[in-house]
């Protein structure tokens, strides 16, 4: 049976239809509504829930993060490495700009997914002479399209078309190419992220100039005391200077926040002790992973890239948004919260927000004692808003007891609660 929620601060509520049920149809009414605020319901008979419990969402969450935690994750040696890069491009038919995009790709979505945009927009790319880099090249020009501002250096350029195209493609953009002398000695004041893109699989030996007074730079970096007070840095595969199975053996390179590894992780990456790694470069077919045996945990819906390993807590004080939309002044709302319900949710539809009918459902037993739920929105018209329930929930038995309640409609992204 649906609820009600009655568009008159004095309406009492009328059932969609009579209760098949021994419940009473019960009458429920909140207080008249603020101007700007939707704070009254109505309620009939329940039917049926529609969103698991709380408790039974989290615990398939939890579930999922630790098998993937748990699952043992391949690492692969150089030599697998480039052995499945030839493959990729030898008799499995991909070409090196396919995979090449798909990798950058990866690695601006893993970005994007840790270091919101809203406080992290001045991203500096530093890309190496090889294919590292240009997954650098490639994840700039993505950043940009997500709305980050990206500036690439990229002081020894291959000349080769996949390289040059790459470069024309982010000079159309207008993102600015910065020369190594132009770079501040310290990062921290000038981008909000540094991204190492300058030496993947097959860097061997120790770093030539310029890239050794770069790795340096990047040193200096990581050793400032307060992370929060410095860009994080992104190594993409490998740290570069890292030896590519063995890791950080001088102890003395480059510290990553977060790095990205492509394929799958090499083994310098059990050595790696930041809090944000990733795998991206969805494009293993099951030839390869067969041949090496390759465990991966699997990506999430159409992600580009997945987690591995634990989620690091979190410092919830820390979590802040900035809102960026302009004022909502008395003015610009409509009289009749109801029509302004009704404006919002065509928008928040038209902008293609996922389920913007869910809302939060608070109800109140006769001990007082409030308990609140997401529900979904079934229906409006010009009695009220329309949910369902089973006669058996507590909402039900809260309702019945107790008419009072509350919506509430949150839209995040649109910076609008209702
Ligand atoms: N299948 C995949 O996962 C894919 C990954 N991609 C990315 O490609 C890199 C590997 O690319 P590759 O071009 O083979 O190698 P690197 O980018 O690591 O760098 C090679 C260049 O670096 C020079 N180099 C090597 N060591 C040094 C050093 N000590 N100092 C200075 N320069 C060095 C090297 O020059 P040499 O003269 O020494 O040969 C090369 O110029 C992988 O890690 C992924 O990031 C693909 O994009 C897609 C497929
Ligand atoms: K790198």
């Amino acid at each position: 049976m649906p609820f009600f929620l009655s568009t008159s601060a004095t309406a009492t509520a009328t059932p969609l239809c009579p209760p098949p049920s021994p419940y009473p149809s019960p009458h429920f009414r909140l207080p008249s509504p603020p101007r700007r605020g939707l704070a009254f319901l109505a309620a009939s008979a329940p039917q049926r829930d529609l969103f698991p419990t709380p408790r039974q969402a989290m615990a398939s969450l939890a579930t999922s993060t630790a098998a993937a935690a748990a699952a043992e994750v391949t690492h692969l040696s150089q030599r697998d490495a480039a052995d499945i890069d030839e493959q990729l491009m030898g008799p499995l038919g991909f070409s090196v700009d396919q995979l090449m995009e798909l990798a950058g790709l990866s690695v601006a979505t893993a970005v994007a997914e840790v270091y919101k945009l809203s406080e992290h927009t001045r991203v500096l790319i530093i890309c190496g002479p090889g294919n590292n880099g240009g997954d650098g090249l490639v994840a700039a020009r993505h950043l940009y399209h997500f709305g980050y501002k990206p500036f690439v250096c990229y002081p020894k350029r291959t000349a080769k078309p996949l390289y040059s195209g790459l470069v024309t493609q982010l000079e159309s953009l207008a993102i600015p190419f910065v020369p190594v002398e132009d770079l501040p000695q310290d990062l921290s004041g000038q981008y909000d992220i540094v991204i190492d893109a300058m030496f993947g699989f097959s860097f061997h030996g120790t770093p030539r100039p310029p890239f050794d007074d770069l790795i340096q730079m990047l040193v200096s970096l990581s050793v400032v005391g307060d992370s929060a007070k410095r860009p994080p840095i992104v190594s993409v595969d490998i740290p570069s200077g890292w030896h590519v199975e063995e890791g950080d053996v001088s102890g003395g390179g480059i510290k990553p926040d977060m790095l990205v590894s492509l394929t799958a992780p090499k083994l310098c990456a059990k050595k790696f002790t930041g809090p944000h790694h990733f795998l991206g470069g969805r494009f293993v077919p099951p030839p390869i992973s067969s041949k090496y045996g390759l465990e991966l945990p699997p990506y999430p819906g159409t992600s580009m890239c997945v987690r591995i390993g634990k989620v690091p807590s979190v410092d919830i004080s820390s979590l802040r948004e900035n809102y960026i939309s302009p004022e909502l002044l008395e003015n610009q709302v409509m009289p009749n919260p109801f029509d302004q319900f009704r404006t919002w949710f065509d928008e928040a539809v038209t902008a293609g927000l996922r389920e913007p009918n869910a809302m939060a459902l608070t109800t109140v037993n006769k001990a007082g004692k409030p308990s609140s739920r997401m529900v979904l929105l079934k229906g409006v018209d010009k009695q009220g808003f329309v949910w369902y329930t089973n006669y058996g929930s507590q909402k039900a038995h809260d309702l019945s007891e107790n008419s009072n309640a509350a919506l509430l409609f949150y839209w995040n992204e649109m910076n609008r609660q209702l």
